[in-house]
Protein backbone atom coordinates (compact mmCIF):
# COMPACT_ATOMS: atom_id res chain seq x y z
CA UNK A 1 0.00 0.00 0.00
CA UNK A 2 2.68 2.85 1.04
CA UNK A 3 4.92 1.52 -1.89
CA UNK A 4 1.62 2.30 -4.34
CA UNK A 5 1.18 6.05 -2.68
CA UNK A 6 4.63 6.57 -3.34
CA UNK A 7 4.73 5.70 -6.75
CA UNK A 8 1.51 8.15 -7.41
CA UNK A 9 2.73 11.02 -5.42
CA UNK A 10 6.13 11.21 -7.33
CA UNK A 11 4.64 11.85 -10.58
CA UNK A 12 1.59 14.00 -9.51
CA UNK A 13 4.62 16.52 -7.86
CA UNK A 14 5.90 15.87 -11.25
CA UNK A 15 3.09 16.77 -13.24
CA UNK A 16 1.82 19.82 -11.27
CA UNK A 17 5.63 20.90 -11.29
CA UNK A 18 5.55 20.52 -15.37
CA UNK A 19 1.69 21.36 -15.64
CA UNK A 20 1.16 25.06 -13.68
CA UNK A 21 4.24 26.84 -15.49
CA UNK A 22 2.94 24.99 -19.00
CA UNK A 23 -0.48 26.81 -18.07
CA UNK A 24 1.10 29.95 -17.00
CA UNK A 25 2.84 30.20 -19.87
CA UNK A 26 -0.46 29.59 -22.07
CA UNK A 27 -2.48 31.68 -20.53
CA UNK A 28 0.29 34.73 -20.83
CA UNK A 29 0.53 33.92 -24.27
CA UNK A 30 -3.40 34.26 -24.92
CA UNK A 31 -3.60 37.26 -23.08
CA UNK A 32 -0.95 38.82 -25.27
CA UNK A 33 -1.91 37.84 -27.84
CA UNK A 34 -5.34 39.42 -26.93
CA UNK A 35 -4.20 42.36 -26.28
CA UNK A 36 -2.14 42.64 -29.38
CA UNK A 37 -5.47 41.76 -31.12
CA UNK A 38 -6.88 44.33 -29.18
CA UNK A 39 -4.40 47.43 -29.72
CA UNK A 40 -4.08 46.59 -33.97
CA UNK A 41 -8.13 46.48 -33.74
CA UNK A 42 -7.70 49.88 -32.04
CA UNK A 43 -4.99 51.18 -34.37
CA UNK A 44 -7.29 50.70 -37.44
CA UNK A 45 -10.47 51.75 -35.96
CA UNK A 46 -8.83 54.97 -34.48
CA UNK A 47 -9.01 56.24 -38.68
CA UNK A 48 -12.55 55.69 -39.62
CA UNK A 49 -15.18 57.71 -38.15
CA UNK A 50 -17.48 57.43 -35.36
CA UNK A 51 -18.97 58.17 -31.90
CA UNK A 52 -16.61 59.30 -28.93
CA UNK A 53 -16.27 55.76 -26.92
CA UNK A 54 -15.86 55.62 -23.00
CA UNK A 55 -13.47 52.79 -21.83
CA UNK A 56 -14.74 49.44 -21.40
CA UNK A 57 -18.10 50.19 -22.68
CA UNK A 58 -17.17 51.71 -26.05
CA UNK A 59 -20.22 53.10 -27.82
CA UNK A 60 -22.89 50.85 -26.03
CA UNK A 61 -24.79 53.35 -23.71
CA UNK A 62 -26.26 54.72 -26.85
CA UNK A 63 -27.92 52.24 -27.81
CA UNK A 64 -28.84 50.62 -24.43
CA UNK A 65 -32.20 52.54 -23.23
CA UNK A 66 -32.97 52.67 -27.05
CA UNK A 67 -36.44 50.63 -28.00
CA UNK A 68 -36.06 48.35 -31.41
CA UNK A 69 -38.62 51.11 -32.79
CA UNK A 70 -35.96 54.01 -32.38
CA UNK A 71 -33.12 52.05 -33.33
CA UNK A 72 -33.65 52.31 -37.37
CA UNK A 73 -34.31 56.32 -36.64
CA UNK A 74 -30.83 56.29 -34.82
CA UNK A 75 -28.63 54.32 -37.13
CA UNK A 76 -30.00 56.20 -40.17
CA UNK A 77 -28.89 59.51 -38.09
CA UNK A 78 -25.29 58.55 -37.32
CA UNK A 79 -24.70 57.57 -40.68
CA UNK A 80 -25.54 60.86 -41.73
CA UNK A 81 -23.41 62.36 -38.86
CA UNK A 82 -20.06 60.08 -39.60
CA UNK A 83 -20.71 58.94 -43.79
CA UNK A 84 -20.31 55.86 -45.17
CA UNK A 85 -17.83 54.05 -42.85
CA UNK A 86 -19.29 53.93 -39.06
CA UNK A 87 -17.23 52.58 -36.29
CA UNK A 88 -18.62 51.77 -33.28
CA UNK A 89 -17.23 49.74 -30.14
CA UNK A 90 -19.65 47.70 -28.22
CA UNK A 91 -17.57 46.78 -25.31
CA UNK A 92 -14.02 45.19 -26.73
CA UNK A 93 -16.25 44.53 -30.07
CA UNK A 94 -15.70 46.67 -33.42
CA UNK A 95 -18.46 47.39 -35.27
CA UNK A 96 -18.10 48.94 -38.23
CA UNK A 97 -21.21 49.72 -40.50
CA UNK A 98 -21.16 50.39 -44.15
CA UNK A 99 -23.45 51.80 -46.62
CA UNK A 100 -20.95 52.58 -49.99
CA UNK A 101 -21.73 50.34 -52.31
CA UNK A 102 -17.75 49.85 -53.58
CA UNK A 103 -16.90 49.10 -50.28
CA UNK A 104 -20.03 46.64 -49.77
CA UNK A 105 -19.02 44.49 -52.59
CA UNK A 106 -15.69 44.36 -51.68
CA UNK A 107 -16.85 42.26 -48.82
CA UNK A 108 -20.21 40.44 -50.56
CA UNK A 109 -18.22 39.55 -53.35
CA UNK A 110 -15.28 38.12 -51.72
CA UNK A 111 -14.91 34.04 -50.85
CA UNK A 112 -12.92 34.91 -47.77
CA UNK A 113 -15.40 37.17 -45.72
CA UNK A 114 -18.12 34.46 -45.49
CA UNK A 115 -18.36 33.99 -42.23
CA UNK A 116 -21.49 35.04 -40.23
CA UNK A 117 -21.20 37.48 -36.83
CA UNK A 118 -21.95 35.82 -33.37
CA UNK A 119 -25.44 37.43 -33.75
CA UNK A 120 -26.84 34.51 -35.55
CA UNK A 121 -25.74 32.06 -32.58
CA UNK A 122 -29.51 32.61 -31.76
CA UNK A 123 -30.16 30.73 -34.68
CA UNK A 124 -27.68 27.84 -34.04
CA UNK A 125 -29.92 25.62 -31.36
CA UNK A 126 -33.04 25.51 -34.48
CA UNK A 127 -31.09 25.74 -37.25
CA UNK A 128 -27.68 24.14 -36.43
CA UNK A 129 -24.98 24.38 -39.73
CA UNK A 130 -27.86 24.74 -41.94
CA UNK A 131 -26.82 26.87 -44.84
CA UNK A 132 -27.59 30.67 -42.90
CA UNK A 133 -24.68 29.73 -40.55
CA UNK A 134 -22.50 27.14 -41.54
CA UNK A 135 -19.10 28.33 -43.05
CA UNK A 136 -16.09 27.26 -44.98
CA UNK A 137 -16.12 23.86 -46.31
CA UNK A 138 -19.32 22.82 -45.39
CA UNK A 139 -20.89 25.61 -46.07
CA UNK A 140 -19.49 25.43 -49.41
CA UNK A 141 -20.62 22.04 -49.74
CA UNK A 142 -24.23 22.26 -49.11
CA UNK A 143 -25.15 25.55 -50.96
CA UNK A 144 -23.66 23.65 -54.01
CA UNK A 145 -25.74 20.83 -53.58
CA UNK A 146 -28.75 23.23 -52.24
CA UNK A 147 -28.65 25.85 -54.82
CA UNK A 148 -29.46 23.53 -57.97
CA UNK A 149 -32.99 22.65 -55.47
CA UNK A 150 -33.87 26.43 -56.23
CA UNK A 151 -33.57 25.87 -60.19
CA UNK A 152 -36.62 27.54 -62.26
CA UNK A 153 -37.91 24.05 -63.41
CA UNK A 154 -38.37 23.03 -59.65
CA UNK A 155 -39.99 26.50 -59.33
CA UNK A 156 -42.02 26.47 -62.09
CA UNK A 157 -43.49 23.18 -60.35
CA UNK A 158 -44.67 25.06 -57.37
CA UNK A 159 -46.61 27.60 -59.27
CA UNK A 160 -49.88 25.86 -58.44
CA UNK A 161 -49.07 25.47 -54.85
CA UNK A 162 -48.76 29.41 -54.87
CA UNK A 163 -52.02 29.88 -56.79
CA UNK A 164 -53.52 27.35 -53.80
CA UNK A 165 -52.22 29.06 -51.26
CA UNK A 166 -52.99 32.17 -52.50
CA UNK A 167 -56.92 31.25 -53.06
CA UNK A 168 -56.66 30.13 -49.24
CA UNK A 169 -55.92 33.08 -47.48
CA UNK A 170 -58.03 35.12 -49.75
CA UNK A 171 -61.39 33.31 -48.51
CA UNK A 172 -59.27 33.31 -44.79
CA UNK A 173 -59.27 36.77 -44.98
CA UNK A 174 -63.38 37.36 -46.35
CA UNK A 175 -64.46 37.89 -42.33
CA UNK A 176 -62.11 40.85 -42.41
CA UNK A 177 -64.36 42.87 -45.42
CA UNK A 178 -64.09 46.64 -44.41
CA UNK A 179 -62.41 46.13 -40.99
CA UNK A 180 -58.88 47.27 -40.35
CA UNK A 181 -56.70 43.90 -39.62
CA UNK A 182 -53.48 43.03 -39.37
CA UNK A 183 -52.51 41.71 -42.78
CA UNK A 184 -49.02 40.28 -41.40
CA UNK A 185 -50.97 37.32 -39.85
CA UNK A 186 -52.41 36.10 -42.82
CA UNK A 187 -49.35 36.74 -44.68
CA UNK A 188 -47.28 34.69 -42.07
CA UNK A 189 -49.93 31.92 -41.92
CA UNK A 190 -49.92 31.71 -45.82
CA UNK A 191 -46.31 31.11 -46.07
CA UNK A 192 -45.42 28.74 -43.76
CA UNK A 193 -48.69 26.14 -45.24
CA UNK A 194 -46.54 27.02 -48.82
CA UNK A 195 -43.13 26.48 -46.80
CA UNK A 196 -44.61 23.27 -46.01
CA UNK A 197 -45.80 21.57 -48.87
CA UNK A 198 -42.57 23.50 -51.32
CA UNK A 199 -39.93 22.41 -48.50
CA UNK A 200 -41.22 19.13 -47.13
CA UNK A 201 -43.76 18.13 -49.50
CA UNK A 202 -46.72 18.13 -46.39
CA UNK A 203 -50.28 19.65 -48.51
CA UNK A 204 -53.24 20.58 -46.70
CA UNK A 205 -54.62 17.05 -47.19
CA UNK A 206 -52.08 14.89 -45.88
CA UNK A 207 -51.38 17.89 -42.84
CA UNK A 208 -52.40 16.57 -39.56
CA UNK A 209 -52.45 18.47 -36.29
CA UNK A 210 -48.77 18.79 -36.17
CA UNK A 211 -48.34 20.64 -39.78
CA UNK A 212 -50.45 23.31 -37.40
CA UNK A 213 -48.50 23.10 -34.37
CA UNK A 214 -45.57 23.22 -36.66
CA UNK A 215 -46.26 26.42 -38.35
CA UNK A 216 -47.45 27.92 -34.85
CA UNK A 217 -43.88 26.85 -33.58
CA UNK A 218 -42.23 28.43 -36.59
CA UNK A 219 -43.64 32.03 -35.90
CA UNK A 220 -43.06 31.64 -32.27
CA UNK A 221 -39.04 30.80 -32.95
CA UNK A 222 -38.78 33.99 -34.64
CA UNK A 223 -40.46 36.05 -32.25
CA UNK A 224 -38.13 34.62 -29.49
CA UNK A 225 -35.25 34.84 -31.58
CA UNK A 226 -36.29 38.67 -32.22
CA UNK A 227 -36.58 39.50 -29.05
CA UNK A 228 -33.21 38.39 -27.87
CA UNK A 229 -31.87 40.54 -31.02
CA UNK A 230 -33.16 43.82 -29.36
CA UNK A 231 -33.27 42.58 -25.21
CA UNK A 232 -29.65 42.87 -24.98
CA UNK A 233 -29.84 40.97 -21.68
CA UNK A 234 -31.45 38.49 -23.31
CA UNK A 235 -28.44 37.70 -25.76
CA UNK A 236 -26.61 36.30 -22.33
CA UNK A 237 -27.52 32.29 -22.66
CA UNK A 238 -26.40 32.50 -19.40
CA UNK A 239 -29.57 34.47 -18.27
CA UNK A 240 -31.56 33.44 -21.17
CA UNK A 241 -31.33 30.11 -19.95
CA UNK A 242 -33.44 31.08 -16.64
CA UNK A 243 -36.05 32.96 -18.67
CA UNK A 244 -39.19 31.32 -19.81
CA UNK A 245 -38.02 32.06 -23.18
CA UNK A 246 -36.15 29.63 -23.00
CA UNK A 247 -38.16 26.75 -21.79
CA UNK A 248 -40.58 27.92 -24.13
CA UNK A 249 -38.02 27.95 -27.15
CA UNK A 250 -37.30 24.30 -25.41
CA UNK A 251 -40.84 23.46 -26.11
CA UNK A 252 -41.24 24.80 -29.66
CA UNK A 253 -37.83 22.92 -31.16
CA UNK A 254 -39.38 19.80 -29.79
CA UNK A 255 -42.41 20.09 -31.81
CA UNK A 256 -40.51 21.85 -35.03
CA UNK A 257 -37.79 19.22 -35.17
CA UNK A 258 -39.80 16.37 -34.04
CA UNK A 259 -41.88 16.97 -36.97
CA UNK A 260 -38.84 17.58 -39.86
CA UNK A 261 -37.72 14.37 -38.11
CA UNK A 262 -40.54 12.67 -38.81
CA UNK A 263 -41.25 13.68 -42.05
CA UNK A 264 -37.58 12.72 -43.43
CA UNK A 265 -37.92 8.88 -41.72
CA UNK A 266 -41.12 8.98 -43.36
CA UNK A 267 -39.64 10.12 -46.99
CA UNK A 268 -37.09 7.97 -46.80
CA UNK A 269 -38.65 4.99 -46.04
CA UNK A 270 -41.24 5.60 -49.10
CA UNK A 271 -37.94 6.20 -51.27
CA UNK A 272 -36.84 3.24 -50.51
CA UNK A 273 -39.77 1.31 -50.11
CA UNK A 274 -40.67 2.24 -54.21
CA UNK A 275 -36.74 1.45 -54.93
CA UNK A 276 -37.49 -2.10 -54.36
CA UNK A 277 -40.38 -1.75 -57.03
CA UNK A 278 -38.30 -0.23 -58.97
CA UNK A 279 -40.15 3.10 -58.88
CA UNK A 280 -37.73 5.88 -58.85
CA UNK A 281 -38.43 9.99 -59.02
CA UNK A 282 -36.87 11.95 -61.38
CA UNK A 283 -32.90 13.17 -60.28
CA UNK A 284 -32.16 16.47 -59.86
CA UNK A 285 -30.14 16.11 -63.11
CA UNK A 286 -32.82 14.80 -64.85
CA UNK A 287 -34.95 17.79 -64.11
CA UNK A 288 -32.90 20.62 -64.55
CA UNK A 289 -31.08 19.29 -67.98
CA UNK A 290 -31.44 20.95 -71.29
CA UNK A 291 -33.20 20.17 -74.26
CA UNK A 292 -33.11 22.35 -77.20
CA UNK A 293 -37.33 23.27 -77.24
CA UNK A 294 -37.13 24.67 -74.04
CA UNK A 295 -33.68 26.65 -73.26
CA UNK A 296 -35.54 30.25 -71.85
CA UNK A 297 -35.37 32.51 -74.50
CA UNK A 298 -34.41 36.10 -73.35
CA UNK A 299 -38.00 37.58 -73.69
CA UNK A 300 -38.90 34.84 -70.98
CA UNK A 301 -37.02 36.23 -68.21
CA UNK A 302 -38.54 38.04 -65.75
CA UNK A 303 -36.84 41.96 -65.33
CA UNK A 304 -35.45 41.03 -62.05
CA UNK A 305 -33.07 39.08 -63.87
CA UNK A 306 -31.66 42.09 -65.36
CA UNK A 307 -31.62 44.08 -62.08
CA UNK A 308 -30.17 41.15 -60.20
CA UNK A 309 -27.05 40.37 -63.33
CA UNK A 310 -24.30 42.15 -61.97
CA UNK A 311 -23.68 40.21 -59.23
CA UNK A 312 -24.18 36.50 -61.17
CA UNK A 313 -24.45 34.11 -58.66
CA UNK A 314 -24.90 30.55 -58.68
CA UNK A 315 -28.79 30.83 -59.29
CA UNK A 316 -27.98 32.50 -62.75
CA UNK A 317 -25.80 29.70 -63.78
CA UNK A 318 -28.19 26.97 -62.59
CA UNK A 319 -30.92 28.57 -64.68
CA UNK A 320 -29.52 28.62 -68.05
CA UNK A 321 -30.03 25.07 -68.18
CA UNK A 322 -33.73 25.28 -68.30
CA UNK A 323 -36.24 22.81 -69.20
CA UNK A 324 -40.28 22.69 -68.86
CA UNK A 325 -42.29 21.79 -65.99
CA UNK A 326 -41.80 17.95 -64.71
CA UNK A 327 -42.95 15.93 -61.63
CA UNK A 328 -43.05 18.18 -58.45
CA UNK A 329 -41.20 17.54 -55.80
CA UNK A 330 -40.25 19.00 -52.39
CA UNK A 331 -36.72 20.56 -51.61
CA UNK A 332 -36.79 17.75 -48.85
CA UNK A 333 -37.84 14.88 -51.79
CA UNK A 334 -34.68 16.27 -54.11
CA UNK A 335 -32.57 15.94 -50.84
CA UNK A 336 -33.21 12.49 -49.62
CA UNK A 337 -33.03 11.38 -53.29
CA UNK A 338 -29.64 13.13 -53.99
CA UNK A 339 -28.26 11.47 -50.86
CA UNK A 340 -29.72 8.31 -51.61
CA UNK A 341 -28.54 8.42 -55.12
CA UNK A 342 -25.15 8.73 -54.14
CA UNK A 343 -25.07 11.99 -56.12
CA UNK A 344 -24.08 13.89 -52.78
CA UNK A 345 -22.79 13.11 -49.30
CA UNK A 346 -25.33 14.76 -47.01
CA UNK A 347 -26.35 12.81 -43.66
CA UNK A 348 -30.02 12.47 -42.55
CA UNK A 349 -29.09 15.25 -39.76
CA UNK A 350 -27.91 17.81 -42.08
CA UNK A 351 -30.81 17.36 -44.44
CA UNK A 352 -33.04 17.89 -41.24
CA UNK A 353 -30.97 20.98 -40.71
CA UNK A 354 -31.23 22.75 -44.16
CA UNK A 355 -34.68 22.28 -44.13
CA UNK A 356 -35.17 23.40 -40.71
CA UNK A 357 -33.27 26.72 -42.33
CA UNK A 358 -35.37 27.24 -45.55
CA UNK A 359 -38.42 26.90 -43.14
CA UNK A 360 -36.78 29.81 -41.16
CA UNK A 361 -35.47 32.04 -44.24
CA UNK A 362 -38.30 31.68 -46.19
CA UNK A 363 -41.13 32.49 -43.97
CA UNK A 364 -40.45 35.58 -42.40
CA UNK A 365 -39.19 37.21 -45.05
CA UNK A 366 -41.60 36.56 -47.34
CA UNK A 367 -44.17 37.30 -44.58
CA UNK A 368 -43.06 40.83 -44.14
CA UNK A 369 -42.10 41.39 -47.69
CA UNK A 370 -45.66 40.73 -49.41
CA UNK A 371 -47.20 42.65 -46.29
CA UNK A 372 -45.18 45.91 -46.98
CA UNK A 373 -46.64 45.43 -50.53
CA UNK A 374 -49.91 45.34 -49.69
CA UNK A 375 -49.93 48.28 -47.12
CA UNK A 376 -47.72 50.40 -49.82
CA UNK A 377 -50.57 49.67 -51.98
CA UNK A 378 -53.33 50.27 -49.46
CA UNK A 379 -51.26 54.11 -49.02
CA UNK A 380 -50.98 54.62 -53.06
CA UNK A 381 -54.12 54.17 -54.64
CA UNK A 382 -52.55 55.54 -58.02
CA UNK A 383 -50.08 52.19 -58.25
CA UNK A 384 -52.45 49.83 -57.07
CA UNK A 385 -55.00 51.26 -59.77
CA UNK A 386 -52.01 50.38 -62.31
CA UNK A 387 -51.07 47.53 -60.55
CA UNK A 388 -54.58 46.17 -61.00
CA UNK A 389 -55.30 47.44 -64.59
CA UNK A 390 -52.36 45.08 -65.71
CA UNK A 391 -53.86 42.06 -63.92
CA UNK A 392 -57.39 42.96 -65.98
CA UNK A 393 -55.19 43.16 -68.69
CA UNK A 394 -53.96 39.48 -68.32
CA UNK A 395 -56.70 37.87 -66.87
CA UNK A 396 -59.99 40.09 -67.61
CA UNK A 397 -62.70 39.13 -65.62
CA UNK A 398 -61.71 35.50 -65.13
CA UNK A 399 -60.71 33.62 -61.88
CA UNK A 400 -58.23 30.81 -63.74
CA UNK A 401 -55.31 30.52 -61.62
CA UNK A 402 -52.20 32.29 -62.48
CA UNK A 403 -49.28 30.51 -65.04
CA UNK A 404 -45.61 31.02 -65.05
CA UNK A 405 -45.88 32.80 -68.05
CA UNK A 406 -48.83 34.89 -66.99
CA UNK A 407 -45.78 36.11 -64.09
CA UNK A 408 -44.02 37.11 -66.92
CA UNK A 409 -46.33 39.89 -67.82
CA UNK A 410 -46.65 41.03 -64.53
CA UNK A 411 -44.05 43.72 -65.20
CA UNK A 412 -45.43 46.47 -63.08
CA UNK A 413 -46.30 44.09 -60.10
CA UNK A 414 -42.66 43.11 -60.13
CA UNK A 415 -41.41 46.77 -60.48
CA UNK A 416 -43.94 47.46 -57.28
CA UNK A 417 -42.51 44.60 -55.40
CA UNK A 418 -38.94 45.34 -56.50
CA UNK A 419 -39.55 49.01 -55.06
CA UNK A 420 -41.08 47.34 -51.78
CA UNK A 421 -37.80 45.73 -50.69
CA UNK A 422 -35.79 48.91 -51.82
CA UNK A 423 -37.92 50.87 -49.45
CA UNK A 424 -38.41 48.51 -46.63
CA UNK A 425 -35.80 45.59 -47.45
CA UNK A 426 -37.04 42.52 -45.01
CA UNK A 427 -33.75 42.16 -44.11
CA UNK A 428 -32.56 45.44 -43.17
CA UNK A 429 -29.12 44.78 -41.93
CA UNK A 430 -25.93 41.85 -42.92
CA UNK A 431 -23.12 41.52 -40.79
CA UNK A 432 -20.09 39.66 -41.71
CA UNK A 433 -16.99 38.29 -39.33
CA UNK A 434 -13.53 39.52 -40.73
CA UNK A 435 -11.41 37.06 -40.34
CA UNK A 436 -8.64 39.04 -42.67
CA UNK A 437 -7.82 42.29 -42.40
CA UNK A 438 -9.69 43.65 -45.54
CA UNK A 439 -8.83 47.49 -47.69
CA UNK A 440 -12.24 48.80 -48.56
CA UNK A 441 -12.71 51.84 -51.26
CA UNK A 442 -13.36 54.62 -49.00
CA UNK A 443 -9.96 56.33 -47.71
CA UNK A 444 -8.33 53.02 -48.32
CA UNK A 445 -9.34 52.16 -44.34
CA UNK A 446 -8.11 48.61 -43.51
CA UNK A 447 -11.19 47.04 -41.07
CA UNK A 448 -8.82 44.53 -39.47
CA UNK A 449 -10.00 41.04 -38.48
CA UNK A 450 -11.86 39.85 -35.59
CA UNK A 451 -14.24 43.01 -36.40
CA UNK A 452 -17.44 42.48 -37.27
CA UNK A 453 -18.81 43.96 -40.81
CA UNK A 454 -22.47 45.78 -41.10
CA UNK A 455 -23.66 46.26 -44.17
CA UNK A 456 -26.59 48.96 -44.03
CA UNK A 457 -29.06 47.51 -46.73
CA UNK A 458 -31.46 50.03 -45.31
CA UNK A 459 -29.73 52.92 -45.73
CA UNK A 460 -28.00 52.19 -49.00
CA UNK A 461 -31.29 51.72 -50.70
CA UNK A 462 -32.31 55.43 -49.77
CA UNK A 463 -29.33 57.03 -51.04
CA UNK A 464 -29.60 59.63 -52.86
CA UNK A 465 -26.77 59.43 -55.30
CA UNK A 466 -28.72 56.28 -56.93
CA UNK A 467 -32.22 57.52 -56.40
CA UNK A 468 -33.26 60.38 -57.10
CA UNK A 469 -36.28 61.01 -53.97
CA UNK A 470 -35.12 57.98 -52.62
CA UNK A 471 -37.84 58.46 -49.89
CA UNK A 472 -40.89 58.28 -52.45
CA UNK A 473 -41.93 55.09 -53.47
CA UNK A 474 -41.54 55.23 -57.19
CA UNK A 475 -41.73 51.64 -58.87
CA UNK A 476 -40.26 53.37 -61.90
CA UNK A 477 -37.00 53.52 -59.74
CA UNK A 478 -36.95 49.89 -61.97
CA UNK A 479 -37.45 51.13 -65.23
CA UNK A 480 -34.83 49.21 -67.33
CA UNK A 481 -33.62 52.92 -67.89
CA UNK A 482 -33.12 53.70 -64.65
CA UNK A 483 -31.55 50.45 -63.33
CA UNK A 484 -28.89 49.95 -66.21
CA UNK A 485 -26.14 52.44 -65.18
CA UNK A 486 -27.00 51.87 -61.21
CA UNK A 487 -24.37 50.58 -59.12
CA UNK A 488 -25.42 46.80 -58.70
CA UNK A 489 -24.42 46.68 -54.79
CA UNK A 490 -26.79 49.99 -53.91
CA UNK A 491 -29.56 47.33 -54.28
CA UNK A 492 -29.24 44.27 -52.27
CA UNK A 493 -32.45 43.15 -50.50
CA UNK A 494 -31.21 39.48 -51.27
CA UNK A 495 -27.76 40.16 -50.45
CA UNK A 496 -25.17 39.43 -52.82
CA UNK A 497 -22.19 37.46 -54.06
CA UNK A 498 -21.27 34.22 -52.64
CA UNK A 499 -23.61 33.88 -49.70
CA UNK A 500 -26.70 35.90 -51.62
CA UNK A 501 -30.46 34.35 -50.95
CA UNK A 502 -30.69 31.12 -52.63
CA UNK A 503 -34.20 31.45 -52.31
CA UNK A 504 -34.39 35.34 -54.26
CA UNK A 505 -36.33 33.34 -57.35
CA UNK A 506 -38.63 31.57 -55.42
CA UNK A 507 -39.61 34.42 -53.51
CA UNK A 508 -40.44 36.76 -55.99
CA UNK A 509 -42.28 34.40 -58.27
CA UNK A 510 -44.55 33.56 -55.01
CA UNK A 511 -44.78 37.04 -54.25
CA UNK A 512 -46.54 37.54 -57.76
CA UNK A 513 -48.52 34.58 -57.71
CA UNK A 514 -49.32 35.38 -54.26
CA UNK A 515 -50.11 39.16 -54.65
CA UNK A 516 -51.86 39.07 -58.40
CA UNK A 517 -54.47 36.48 -56.71
CA UNK A 518 -55.22 38.88 -53.76
CA UNK A 519 -55.21 41.82 -55.67
CA UNK A 520 -57.29 40.22 -58.38
CA UNK A 521 -60.38 40.14 -55.45
CA UNK A 522 -59.47 42.69 -52.97
CA UNK A 523 -59.02 46.41 -53.32
CA UNK A 524 -56.99 47.14 -50.15
CA UNK A 525 -56.92 50.83 -48.00
CA UNK A 526 -54.71 51.84 -45.55
CA UNK A 527 -55.87 54.72 -43.54
CA UNK A 528 -52.15 55.09 -41.94
CA UNK A 529 -49.75 56.91 -43.99
CA UNK A 530 -46.50 56.11 -44.95
CA UNK A 531 -44.77 58.61 -42.70
CA UNK A 532 -46.62 56.87 -39.91
CA UNK A 533 -45.23 53.37 -40.26
CA UNK A 534 -43.21 53.03 -37.09
CA UNK A 535 -40.29 50.55 -38.40
CA UNK A 536 -38.78 47.86 -36.59
CA UNK A 537 -35.10 46.84 -37.06
CA UNK A 538 -34.09 43.39 -35.56
CA UNK A 539 -33.32 40.23 -37.82
CA UNK A 540 -36.24 41.15 -40.40
CA UNK A 541 -37.96 44.71 -40.54
CA UNK A 542 -41.44 45.12 -39.48
CA UNK A 543 -43.75 47.62 -38.46
CA UNK A 544 -44.19 47.87 -34.55
CA UNK A 545 -47.52 49.35 -35.09
CA UNK A 546 -48.94 46.49 -37.21
CA UNK A 547 -49.40 46.09 -40.80
CA UNK A 548 -52.74 47.61 -40.61
CA UNK A 549 -54.99 47.09 -43.43
CA UNK A 550 -58.67 47.54 -44.74
CA UNK A 551 -59.86 44.56 -47.92
CA UNK A 552 -62.82 45.80 -49.73
CA UNK A 553 -64.88 42.95 -52.63
CA UNK A 554 -63.24 43.77 -56.17
CA UNK A 555 -65.29 44.63 -59.25
CA UNK A 556 -63.55 42.92 -62.07
CA UNK A 557 -64.20 45.63 -64.37
CA UNK A 558 -60.81 47.76 -65.74
CA UNK A 559 -60.01 51.11 -63.53
CA UNK A 560 -60.34 54.13 -65.87
CA UNK A 561 -57.96 57.04 -65.90
CA UNK A 562 -55.02 55.62 -64.70
CA UNK A 563 -51.94 57.11 -65.54
C1 LIG B 1 -38.46 38.59 -49.85
C2 LIG B 1 -37.95 37.45 -49.42
C3 LIG B 1 -36.51 37.23 -49.03
C4 LIG B 1 -35.54 38.13 -48.73
C5 LIG B 1 -35.64 39.65 -48.73
C6 LIG B 1 -34.35 37.37 -48.40
C7 LIG B 1 -33.13 37.93 -48.08
C8 LIG B 1 -32.00 37.19 -47.77
C9 LIG B 1 -30.74 37.78 -47.41
C10 LIG B 1 -30.45 39.27 -47.32
C11 LIG B 1 -29.87 36.76 -47.18
C12 LIG B 1 -28.42 36.90 -46.73
C13 LIG B 1 -28.45 36.91 -45.22
C14 LIG B 1 -27.12 37.11 -44.62
O1 LIG B 1 -26.07 37.01 -45.26
O2 LIG B 1 -27.14 37.36 -43.42
C15 LIG B 1 -30.58 35.51 -47.39
C16 LIG B 1 -30.03 34.26 -47.26
C17 LIG B 1 -30.72 33.09 -47.43
N1 LIG B 1 -32.03 32.96 -47.84
FE1 LIG B 1 -33.30 34.47 -48.26
N2 LIG B 1 -34.63 36.04 -48.49
C18 LIG B 1 -35.93 35.90 -48.89
C19 LIG B 1 -36.61 34.72 -49.12
C20 LIG B 1 -36.07 33.47 -48.99
C21 LIG B 1 -36.78 32.25 -49.29
C22 LIG B 1 -38.23 32.19 -49.77
C23 LIG B 1 -35.93 31.21 -49.01
C24 LIG B 1 -36.16 29.75 -49.13
C25 LIG B 1 -37.29 29.18 -49.50
C26 LIG B 1 -34.67 31.79 -48.58
C27 LIG B 1 -33.56 31.07 -48.22
C28 LIG B 1 -32.35 31.62 -47.87
C29 LIG B 1 -31.18 30.84 -47.47
C30 LIG B 1 -31.12 29.32 -47.37
C31 LIG B 1 -30.16 31.76 -47.21
C32 LIG B 1 -28.73 31.46 -46.79
C33 LIG B 1 -27.87 31.39 -48.04
C34 LIG B 1 -26.39 31.17 -47.78
O3 LIG B 1 -25.86 31.66 -46.78
O4 LIG B 1 -25.76 30.51 -48.61
N3 LIG B 1 -34.80 33.16 -48.59
N4 LIG B 1 -31.88 35.81 -47.75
Amino acid sequence: MTSLVDETEVPSYNTRLIFYPLLLLASSIWILYRWQQKSRMYKFAEKIPGPAIIPFLGNALLVLRKKPSELVKFALEYGEKFGNVVRVWMGSNLIVFLTDPNDVEIILNSQVHIDKSTEYKFFKPWLGEGLLISTGDKWRAHRKMIAPTFHINILKSFVGIFNQNGKNVVEKMRPEIGKEFDVHDYMSGVTVDILLETAMGITRKTQDESGFDYAMAVMKMCDIIHQRQYKLWLRFDSIFNYTNFSKQQKQLLDVIHGLTNKVIKNKKETYLENKAKGVVPPTLEELTKTTDENVLANNDKSLSEDVFKGYRDDLDFNDENDIGEKKRLAFLDLMIESSQNGTNNISDHEIKEEVDTIMFEGHDTTAAGSSFVLCLLGVHKQIQDRVYNELYEIFGDSDRPATFADTLQMKYLERVILESLRMYPPVPIIARKLNRDVKISTNNYVLPAGATVVVGTLKIHRNPQYYKNPNVFNPDNFLPENTSNRHYYSYIPFSAGPRSCVGRKYALLKLKVLLSTILRNYKVTSDVTEDQFALQADIILKRTDGFRLKIHPRQRVPIPNVA
